[in-house]
């Protein structure tokens, strides 16, 4: 199988890094610093959209100007915001065993591409993904499916299987139309019913019953 992986709130929880990026660039502006539920709430849709949600929520102008050097002190920390990222139960133990397997992994996600290396690094990712595409390196991202469709070329042949946390996961998968795994316990803001998807899980050992599912054709109806 090729089976792509979303990154934050799928295979790691890094909320508390970019709460902590967030508070640094917000002190700059003389303002509070956001809660975790609000970091949370706000990732999803890549830096670009975190930006101007930190900004709506902390009443700082969305002027151009504004805009731009938020966004840019946002970046330029964020790359070394790796500190505390740490992966979901299971996460490390089950990605060596699809490896081991035979399946080939991939990555696709909204997190720019500098910052997702990064914590790929820290986390001892490196060598298990074979294909990887991350934020800025299209002209789109997530939900428009292109991301996703071009990590499952890069992998070649072979069925494919998503597996992310979030709305913007799901609506990717549908619109690339790839059978979808939804992951319960990341940053998904609606009901788990609201989100259609082929299979969830809330814990990653029992991913790999459903690699087997997805790979002998049997799937659930989508919700
Ligand atoms: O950084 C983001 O906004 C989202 O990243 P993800 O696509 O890995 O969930
Ligand atoms: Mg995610």
């Amino acid at each position: 199988m090729n089976i792509i992986f979303d990154l934050d709130g799928t295979l790691i929880d890094s909320a508390p890094d970019i709460q902590f990026v967030a508070q640094e660039v917000l002190a700059g502006w003389h303002k509070q610093a956001l809660t975790l539920a609000e970091t949370r709430s706000f990732i999803g849709e890549g830096a670009g959209v975190f930006v101007t949600r930190m900004m709506a929520a902390r009443d700082i102008e969305a002027s151009t100007d504004n805009y731009a050097a938020v966004h840019a002190e946002f970046l330029r920390r964020y790359e070394f915001a790796v500190d505390k990222a740490v992966f979901y139960p299971g996460v490390e133990r089950v990605l060596a065993a699809l490896k081991a397997d035979g399946h080939r992994l991939g990555l696709c996600t909204n997190k720019p591409e500098l910052p997702a290396r990064a914590v790929i690094e820290k986390m001892g990712l490196n060598g298990i993904f074979d294909a990887f595409i991350a934020g800025g390196m299209l002209p789109s991202r997530k939900p428009e499916p292109a991301m996703l469709l071009a990590v499952l070329q890069d992998l070649g042949d072979g069925a494919p299987l998503y597996v992310g946390d979030s709305e913007v996961d799901s609506l990717t998968a549908v619109q690339g139309r790839v059978p979808f795994a939804l992951f319960t316990a990341g940053y998904r803001k609606t009901a788990i019913s609201e989100i259609p998807h082929d299979w969830s899980f809330e814990n990653f050992v029992a991913l790999p019953d459903i690699v087997r599912a997805a790979a002998s054709g049997r799937r659930r109806p989508a919700v």
